[in-house]
């Protein structure tokens, strides 16, 4: 992991954003560069406005100046730039470290186009080795967490010190390994079907570009 790697991409990215667009703006490392130099461009005239996927983000959207919109007054979102945990090479993701993932998803979802910046270290075969993030009700997590190991996960609850990590969204992420013999889409479906589950870190077909470094490098911008 390197943080010129991240820059490069992260600003890179931003090139994609035109005058007059709603930008979803993506939680982490990578995607602060993306946001950061879009601070730049407004700077310099760029008119656009941003809908933030993490408490963290806005904080971050309002000190570069980027003018945020309510999600509730739009009809679309043109564009929606965020980072990822793994990439496989057919696009999906594994999201949600930071435990933005519901929010990040809710956009992604919403955008025309959803952009993923990554370094290369994120560019995996298989995805499982970072362990799934899985944002569930407080209430009942025992039970739910049951329920996620009959399905073959192995779930962990995700802690902040000595106690329970909490998302924007007041609730907990169990971060789950999972087996590689049950194919994403079932994994995906599975969870979501469990009461007490709210969402899940896997973005399964919602990737239209991703942009990462080559071997040399130099930026590399894949689409399907
Ligand atoms: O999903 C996320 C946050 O919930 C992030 O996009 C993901 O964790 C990648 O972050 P980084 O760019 O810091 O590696």
């Amino acid at each position: 992991m390197n943080e010129n790697d991240k820059q490069i991409v992260g600003e890179k990215a931003a090139e994609f954003v035109k005058d007059g667009m709603v930008v979803g703006l993506g939680t982490g490392s990578t995607v602060l560069y993306t946001i950061k130099r879009l601070g730049q461009l407004v700077q310099e005239g760029l008119n656009i406005k941003g809908i933030p996927t993490s408490i963290q983000t806005e904080k971050l959207a309002k000190e570069v100046g980027i003018q945020l919109v309510n999600f509730s007054k739009i009809e679309q979102i043109d564009i929606a730039i965020d980072g990822a945990d793994e990439i496989n090479p057919n696009f999906e993701l594994i999201k949600g470290g930071g435990g933005a993932l519901l929010r990040e998803k809710i956009i992604a979802k919403a955008a025309k186009t959803f952009i993923v910046v990554a370094d290369p270290t994120k560019m995996v075969e298989r995805l499982g080795k970072f362990r799934l993030p899985v944002e569930v009700i407080p209430f009942g997590m025992e039970m739910t967490m049951k329920h996620i190991k009959a399905i073959g996960l192995s779930p962990e609850l995700r802690l902040n010190g000595a106690t329970p990590f909490i998302t924007d969204n007041g609730n907990y992420i169990f971060d789950c390994s999972i087996p590689n013999h049950i194919q994403t889409e079932i994994i995906e479906r599975e969870l979501n079907l469990i009461p007490g589950v709210v969402e899940n870190g896997l973005f399964v077909g919602m990737t239209d570009l991703v942009i990462t470094l080559d071997k040399n490098g130099d930026v590399e911008i894949l689409s399907k």
